[in-house]
């Protein structure tokens, strides 16, 4: 993705809409700058077909705030959270679709709190309309979401042997849209900054493990479907 990062963001600083490109950093930067001299609730609406780039917009947006917004203490945290929420939502609401390779199968409503300087302070994320049926099956070259094989490739040797996991390959609920793999997507390198960020955001060792459990129950749910047609009962 060329020209963002925090030079680019630099550019925008300050400046009018007309004065410079149109970027998402310029809507991100106007949002920003009526919060804080008019004192507004600010919101902006990113909408736009399967593949249009609305994701990749939202991250540049957090980016944009998290750079020019202060720094500091609790204030950091608070950003670490907000960017850290990312990889874990698009673990488990994301997956591989025929349009789009991280294709979010989930709607987001994200706020941000801000104090009276213009640091965030907290902030809350709705999710909506999660497509379920995906957890079951997909169509041929689609994936279910990115978190189950991500658990497959990373987990321990111990974690593999005790909850019994395998190779996606190996799961009904996985195999039968014959695709496992995503171009340029690493999902055991993905799955070490999943639980990262799942500390980050305060979720616990117990928590995660409970997590990992109820991962591995879903995908045994789908071999206990085979056994039972393949008996005939
Ligand atoms: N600003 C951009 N510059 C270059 N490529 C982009 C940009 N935004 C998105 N893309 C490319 O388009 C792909 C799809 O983008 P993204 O996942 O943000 O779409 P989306 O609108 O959120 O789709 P969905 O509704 O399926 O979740 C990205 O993986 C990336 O390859």
């Amino acid at each position: 993705m060329a020209d963002v990062g925090p030079a680019v963001i630099k550019k925008y600083l300050g400046r009018q809409k007309h004065d410079v490109q149109p970027h998402v950093y310029a809507v991100a930067d106007e949002m920003y700058r009526k919060l804080m001299e008019d004192n507004y609730s600010q919101c902006v609406i990113i909408s736009g077909e399967s593949g249009a780039g609305k994701t990749e917009a939202s991250k540049l947006i957090m980016n944009h705030i998290a750079q020019c917004s202060g720094n500091g203490g609790e204030v950091d945290q608070v950003k670490n959270v907000i960017l850290q929420s990312n990889p874990l939502l698009e673990s488990f609401g994301n997956a591989k679709t025929l349009r789009n390779n991280n294709s979010s199968r989930f709607g987001k409503y994200m706020e941000i709190n801000f104090d009276r300087s213009g640091r965030p302070s907290g902030g809350l994320i709705t999710n909506f309309l999660l497509e379920k049926s995906r957890v079951v099956g997909q169509l041929e070259g689609e994936r279910s979401f990115h978190i189950f094989y991500q658990l497959l490739k990373g987990a321990t040797a111990e974690e593999k042997d005790y909850y019994g996991l395998y190779e996606p390959e190996n799961f009904l609920y996985l195999a039968r849209s014959n695709c496992y793999t995503v171009d340029g997507m690493d999902d055991k390198k993905e799955y070490a900054d999943v639980l990262k960020a799942m500390s980050v955001m305060g979720i616990d060792a117990d928590t995660q493990q409970a997590i990992t459990r109820l991962l591995a129950a879903i995908l045994h749910t789908g071999e206990l479907a085979l056994w039972w047609w393949g008996t005939g009962r």
